[in-house]
C-alpha cells in the first residue's frame, strides 16, 4: 500500500539538529543548507540547552522553514511546538503521550512516533492517529549509541499501516539507498548530513537517492 502522504510530509530526507554537533552560531547556516540541497522535513532536537536557547532557536527555525516551506518538527517537546507554531513533534516511547501532543497541538499536527524496530509498537502509534512511523537506529550512531537496533525487514512490514516510514540511525549518503528500497519514505539524519563538510551538498546527494530508488520522489500533493 502506498503511505498516505498529507500535511505537507513528502519523501525525502529528514534533517535532524543536534546541539553536540552544530555550534549554536552555525544552525541557521547549516539548516539553511539542509533546505537549499532538498531536506523535505526538519526537526530541531536539542536534548541540553536552556529554554530559552530553544525558543529562540526553534523560532529561527520555524521562520526558515516557513519560507522554505518545509514543515518543521519539535522533538520531544509539543509545547515548544505551539509555542513558535511549528508543524508538529517527535515522540518517543518515553516521551509525552501521543494523545496529550494531539489534543495540544490538534488534528492538523504532524507528529511522528519512535517506533524502534517494533511492529506492534507501529500498530500501536497507527491506531492512535501517527502520522509517520519511525523505526531505527539502522547502523552505529554516533549521535545515539545506546539507541536500540532495528532490522531493515520491519520496513517493508510496516507499509501494512499506510503510514509514511522513517528510517533513522547511522545513515549516510553511502548506506541510504538500500533503506529507501527496503520501503522508507524518509531518511532522518544527523550525522550522516550535518557533520564536518559540504551540507548541502550532502543534502543533494541524499535526495538524489531519492530521485533514484524512492518510487513517489519527488511527491507533489
Ligand atoms: C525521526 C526520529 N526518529 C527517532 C527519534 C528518536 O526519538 P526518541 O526515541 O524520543 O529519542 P530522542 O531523539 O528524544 O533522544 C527522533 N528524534 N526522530
Ligand atoms: C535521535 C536518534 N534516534 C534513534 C533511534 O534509533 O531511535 S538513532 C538517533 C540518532 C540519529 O543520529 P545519526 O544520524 O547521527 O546516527
Ligand atoms: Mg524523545
Amino acid at each position: 500500500m502506498n503511505p498516505a502522504f498529507s500535511k505537507g510530509l513528502r519523501p525525502g530526507l529528514y534533517a535532524i539538529t543536534d546541539e553536540q554537533l552544530i555550534p549554536a552560531d552555525q544552525l541557521v547556516a547549516a539548516v539553511t543548507a539542509a533546505l537549499r540541497g532538498g531536506a523535505v522535513l526538519v526537526q530541531y532536537r536539542d536534548k541540553h540547552s536552556p529554554d530559552s536557547v530553544r525558543l529562540d532557536q526553534a523560532s529561527q527555525l520555524q521562520g526558515l522553514c516557513g519560507e522554505a516551506g518545509v514543515p518543521l518538527i519539535i522533538n520531544d517537546d509539543p509545547q515548544l511546538a505551539k509555542r513558535v507554531g511549528a508543524a508538529g513533534v517527535h515522540l518517543g516511547q518515553g516521551d509525552q503521550t501521543l494523545t496529550d501532543a494531539r489534543n495540544l497541538l490538534g488534528d492538523d499536527a504532524l507528529i511522528g512516533i519512535t517506533c524502534h524496530g517494533d511492529l506492534e509498537l507501529a500498530r500501536l502509534a497507527h491506531d492512535q492517529g501517527a502520522d509517520y512511523l519511525a523505526f531505527g537506529r539502522f547502523f552505529q550512531s554516533a549521535t545515539k549509541p545506546g539507541a536500540p537496533p532495528a532490522n531493515r525487514q520491519v520496513l517493508a512490514q510496516a507499509r501494512q499501516f499506510g503510514r509514511p516510514t522513517t528510517a533513522i540511525g547511522g545513515i549516510t549518503v553511502h548506506n541510504g539507498a538500500d533503506l529507501i528500497t527496503s520501503g522508507a519514505d524518509l531518511l532522518a539524519v544527523v550525522g550522516g548530513l550535518f557533520g564536518p563538510g559540504d551540507v548541502e551538498q550532502r543534502a543533494r546527494q541524499f535526495s538524489r537517492l531519492f530521485a533514484d530508488h524512492h518510487p513517489l520522489y519527488p511527491f507533489h500533493p
